[in-house]
C-alpha cells in the first residue's frame, strides 16, 4: 500500500477549477516533486492535502485512512507535516521554542502536572528539550539554540520551519518552496538537508519547487501540473525531457 493516495481530486474556487483530477501515488521512503508553472494548482493541492481547504471531489488516503474532511490539526496528528512557501516562524521565540511548540503538540499534559508543575511536567520539559537539540544538531541548528528565529540569515530560518515540522513526527513532510529566495550555496545545502533528513527521520517528502537544479538532483519521481491539471509524471529525466512540460513551462 502506498503512504499516500490521490484519487481525481478537485477543487473550484467558484468558476475556477485551480486542481482538477489530480492523481498521485506515493510511496512510503521516497522523495517526489510537485512541478509546474506560476499558478498551476500546487500550493493549491498542498492546502487539500493538509485540511485547509475541502475539495469539491476525489478522495486523499493516508496509510489506506481517508483523510478528507479531517481539520488540519488532525492532518497533522495523522502524520502530514508542512511548511509554507513564505516561512511561519515565531519570529519572536527562540530558535529551540519554535521547535518546543512542535514537540509539544505531540505531547498531552495532564492539565494539573502543567498547572501545579508537578514533578512529571519538568521532567518531560527535560525530555522536549532534549528533543529539540536532537533535531536542531541533524540542521546544524544547535549552536543558534536561544537566537530569537528573526535573528537568524533567511537560509537558516528555512532550515528551522522544516526542523519544526519534523518535530510534529509526521510520516509524510510537504516542502512548499524550499528553496525560494536562497542563494546557490543555501540551495546546495539544503539539498543536502533534504537527503540528510529523509534517512535520519525515515520520512517521506513531496515538495514543490521551481529550482529545477533542485528537483532534478533530488527528485526520484515528479509530478507536474499545469492549468490545476496532471501534465506529465514520472522520473526527472523522462518529466524534464518531456516536450509538453517544456512547452509548458515557455509560455510562462
Ligand atoms: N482561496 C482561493 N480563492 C480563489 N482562487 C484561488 C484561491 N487559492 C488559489 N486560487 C487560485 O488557484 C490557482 C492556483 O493557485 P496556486 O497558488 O495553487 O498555484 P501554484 O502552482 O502554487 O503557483 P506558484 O508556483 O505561483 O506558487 C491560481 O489561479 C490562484 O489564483
Amino acid at each position: 500500500m502506498a503512504l499516500l493516495e490521490v484519487k481525481n481530486l478537485g477543487i473550484s474556487f467558484g468558476g475556477l477549477r485551480a486542481v482538477d483530477n489530480l492523481n498521485m501515488t506515493i510511496e512510503e521512503g521516497s522523495l517526489v516533486g510537485l512541478i509546474g508553472p506560476n499558478g498551476a494548482g500546487k500550493t493549491t493541492a498542498f492546502n487539500l492535502l493538509t485540511g485547509v481547504y475541502q475539495p469539491t471531489d476525489g478522495t486523499i488516503s493516508l496509510n489506506g485512512e481517508k483523510i478528507v474532511g479531517k481539520k488540519p490539526a488532525e492532518i497533522c496528528q495523522s502524520g502530514i507535516a508542512r511548511t509554507f512557501q513564505n516561512i511561519r516562524l515565531f519570529s519572536k521565540m527562540s530558535v529551540k521554542d519554535n521547535v518546543k511548540v512542535a514537540l509539544h503538540n505531540q505531547i498531552t499534559y495532564r492539565l494539573a502536572e502543567s498547572m501545579l508543575h508537578l514533578p512529571g511536567y519538568f521532567k518531560r520539559e527535560k525530555e522536549m528539550d532534549e528533543r529539540a537539540g536532537d533535531i536542531l544538531r541533524v540542521f546544524d541548528l544547535e549552536q543558534f539554540s536561544e537566537t530569537l528565529a528573526s535573528n537568524l540569515p533567511y537560509g537558516k530560518q528555512r532550515k528551522l520551519e522544516i526542523a519544526r515540522a519534523l518535530a510534529t513526527n509526521p510520516k509524510l513532510l510537504l516542502l512548499d518552496e524550499p528553496a525560494a529566495g536562497m542563494n546557490p550555496n543555501e540551495t546546495a545545502e539544503l539539498m543536502e538537508t533534504i537527503e540528510l533528513i529523509r534517512k535520519q527521520f525515515q520520512v517521506t517528502i513531496l515538495l514543490i519547487e521551481h529550482d529545477m537544479k533542485l528537483v532534478a538532483g533530488i527528485c526520484e519521481y515528479l509530478y507536474v501540473l499545469n492549468f490545476g491539471t496532471e501534465l506529465a509524471n514520472g522520473t526527472p529525466e523522462e518529466v524534464l525531457n518531456d516536450p509538453r512540460v517544456i512547452t509548458a513551462y515557455l509560455g510562462e
